[in-house]
Order: C-alpha cells, then sequence, then structure tokens
C-alpha cells in the first residue's frame, strides 16, 4: 500500500492520546495522557490490508505524521498498539499519537499518527532499477546496519519479533540514508512456551522454518527476512521469488541446496522422514559475482537454514562487512558524515547490550566502536 494526501483544506480538531504515554506500566488509555491538536484535513487515497494511511501536518507541532487508520475489534486490545507505545529507538517509525474513531455504521477505527518518512526502501530500489542501475553499495550498507540495529534492539530489549520484514515496511530518506521499520501489525513478543502462528510474513521474505510450519520459531525469522533484503537490494530483483507457499522453498532449495537432516530437523522435527530431491548449493559468489568476501560471507551468515547456526542481530553487527562504517583513519568523509549525522555508532547499554554480561558487552562494544 502506497501513501499520497490531498489536502482539501479545512482544519480537523482531535483529542489524542500520547504515544508513550507517561506511566508506561498502565496500558489503558488516560485523560492525562492526552492532548488536543489539529491538522488539515487529507483524503485518503492509498488503500492496505488492514487500512489506510494517509499523509498531514501537525498544526501544533509542525511535523510532518502519517496517519494509519485500522478497523478495531472492540473485543480485544490492538496488539499493534500496544507494541508500538513499548518501543521508542532511531530506527523504528516513531508512535506520536492515537485516538479512535466511530463510523455511522458504529465500527471502531484506531488511528495511529506516526512520525512520517518520505519513502519506502522499495520504492528506492525501484528508483535505480527503472534508471537499469544499481543501488549505491555503501548505501545498501547504511539501511542494512541501521536494519541489524533496530533488530537488535527490538529483538533483545523489547523482545518483539517483527515477522514482516519486507522492502516496503523499511521507510527510508535517501537525503540522509536514514532508515525506520514500519508496520508492526504482525509483530508478537514470541515465548518459548507458546507457540505461533506459522503463516506469517511476506513469501519472498519467509523463514525457511516458516514454510515448514514450525509453531516454535524464533526472532531469528527476522534475520533471513533481512539477509532476502540485502539480497534484493543487491539484485535489483527477490532473490528467492516463489509463486506459491511451497515454490518459495523450491526457491530457496535451487540456491541453497537441500537442507541436510539435521537443518531439517532444527527447522521442523516433523519433516525429518520427509523425502527431498537433492540439489547441490550454489556458492553465493557465483550468485553474486561482483560483491566483495565480506559481503558474500556476511548474506551466507544471515541465510543459513538451521536458525540457531544463523546470525543474530548482534552478530550481524559486528560483521566484517560494516567495518567500512566504523573505520576512523582514512574513512571517505562522505561516509564519516552520514554515520556522524545518523549516530550509527551510538549504543545505548540499556536498550541494546541488556542481554549481554558485563564482559560481553565490553568485548561488543571494543568490536563495534574500534
Ligand atoms: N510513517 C510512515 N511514513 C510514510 N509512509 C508510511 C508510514 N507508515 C506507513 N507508510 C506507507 O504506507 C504503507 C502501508 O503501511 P503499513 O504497512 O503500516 O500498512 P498495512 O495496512 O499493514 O499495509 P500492507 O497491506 O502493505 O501490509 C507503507 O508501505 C508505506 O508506504
Amino acid at each position: 500500500m502506497e501513501i499520497q494526501a490531498i489536502t482539501n483544506g479545512g482544519l480537523v480538531h482531535k483529542q489524542v492520546f500520547l504515544g508513550h504515554p507517561s506511566n508506561a506500566s498502565g496500558s489503558q488509555d488516560r485523560e492525562e495522557d492526552s492532548v488536543s491538536i489539529s491538522y488539515p484535513a487529507t483524503e485518503v487515497v492509498g488503500h492496505g490490508s488492514f487500512g489506510v494511511v494517509f499523509t498531514t501536518q501537525i498544526n501544533e507541532t509542525g511535523h510532518r505524521v502519517a496517519i494509519k487508520k485500522v478497523l478495531q475489534d472492540r473485543r480485544f486490545k490492538n496488539r499493534e498498539l500496544e507494541i508500538m507505545k513499548q518501543l521508542i529507538h532511531p530506527q523504528v517509525v516513531d508512535l506520536k499519537y492515537y485516538f479512535y474513531e466511530t463510523d455511522p455504521q458504529g465500527e471502531v477505527y484506531l488511528n495511529l499518527i506516526l512520525e512520517y518518512m518520505p519513502q519506502s526502501l522499495y520504492q528506492r530500489l525501484r528508483h535505480f532499477v527503472t534508471q537499469r542501475s544499481n543501488m549505491p553499495r555503501i548505501e545498501i550498507k547504511f539501511y542494512i546496519y541501521q536494519l541489524a540495529k533496530c533488530l537488535n534492539y527490538l529483538h533483545t530489549h523489547a523482545k518483539v519479533c517483527h515477522r514482516d520484514i519486507k522492502p516496503q515496511n523499511l521507510l527510508v530518506d535517501p537525503q540522509t540514508f536514514a532508515l525506520k521499520l514500519c508496520d508492526f501489525g504482525s509483530a508478537k513478543q514470541l515465548k518459548p512456551s507458546e507457540p505461533n502462528v506459522s503463516y506469517i510474513c511476506s513469501r519472498y521474505y519467509r523463514a525457511p522454518e516458516l514454510i515448514f510450519g514450525a509453531t516454535n520459531y524464533t526472532v531469528q525469522i527476522d534475520i533471513w527476512s533481512s539477509g532476502c533484503v540485502m539480497a534484493e537490494l543487491i539484485l535489483g530483483q527477490p532473490m528467492f521469488p516463489g509463486e506459491s507457499g511451497i515454490d518459495q522453498l523450491v526457491e530457496i532449495i535451487k540456491i541453497l541446496g537441500t537442507p541436510t537432516k539435521q537443518e531439517i530437523c532444527s527447522m521442523n522435527p516433523n519433516y525429518m522422514e520427509h523425502k527431498f530431491p537433492q540439489i547441490r548449493p550454489i556458492p553465493l559468489a557465483k550468485v553474486f559475482k561482483r560483491e566483495d568476501d565480506e559481503t558474500i560471507q556476511f548474506l551466507s551468515d544471515m541465510l543459513r537454514y538451521d536458525p540457531t547456526e544463523r546470525f543474530n542481530a548482534l552478530q550481524c553487527l559486528c560483521s566484517p562487512y560494516f567495518d567500512e562504517l566504523r573505520q576512523t583513519d582514512g574513512q571517505d568523509p562522505e561516509v564519516a558524515s552520514v554515520v556522524q549525522n545518523l549516530n550509527l555508532m551510538d549504543f545505548s547499554d540499556q536498550l541494546e547490550f541488556d542481554s549481554l554480561t558485563l564482559e560481553e558487552s565490553q568485548a561488543v562494544k571494543q568490536r563495534l566502536l574500534s
């Protein structure tokens, strides 16, 4: 779903709740957490599977925002809202406010007022593809680094799995190269003791354990999707363009080869007895002919069948592939200025390393900041 806005003059006045209420523990909507705002009325043009998104500017703050309107089932809390209220990170689209509306038929709608970003990564990539050119390697590196930073925060601090990482849900500003994750409509806090549905995530980006129908999957499914996104930015087209659920597995096997018994066991032990045709892997260096060793190695670390062998978000951040962003001596001044403006080397102990022991976090910091 893409968004557009047509302003038709009139001002809308709304009493809205703050996206991050002062009393973080309470999920009740409290009057003391509400403010009044106004914005020019906009006509909705884009429709998605769950709702509509339009854009406007808040009069009181001057902030450009995107308003996502979704049908709200009165019987349940909205999971997207509950998750977004908790998330505060530079690489997550910020929930500024929210409000409810009832239409003449009595249907309740939830409106999420979000920080605005000019483009999706999907649109950005199309820009290069239509020009028959490639996205510059350094631009890919800026985006994938921010995605890894975002997932490290989501997975370790917030314990949230996004479950729908794809270029359409990664919003970018091509002027600054900032990237922010949006659409938490499929996101969930995964608990090891509770099963989760496997029919989530958009087809091309689905981790193999989801295709195998696993219900005990982990946040590592987001890393697979991120590997697919990175591959797509390099290739200019999806790496595994499956035409159906099962064809998706065929596309993966065509490149990575048939998974071993142990890999299948790690994805879903129920498939152990299943016979798969034996296909040999194609080395990634052949698929990505013009990429250097670090890039190939990093892609293969993200695109592993076994979710426990697949890099986690922090391992991704530590990959030599990103050393170009960390280099201090002789770094290209343009790269250095993007790194500085986006605060890419800024880490908050509390948000980003709180799953590590003191020793581990010191070692990681040395790697990340050297
Ligand atoms: N904060 C934002 N700033 C700018 N554009 C946004 C923003 N949030 C969403 N969009 C645009 O709206 C599209 C749809 O948003 P989102 O994915 O949250 O809605 P959805 O109903 O879940 O859509 P879909 O059916 O594509 O899953 C995004 O792909 C993006 O193009």
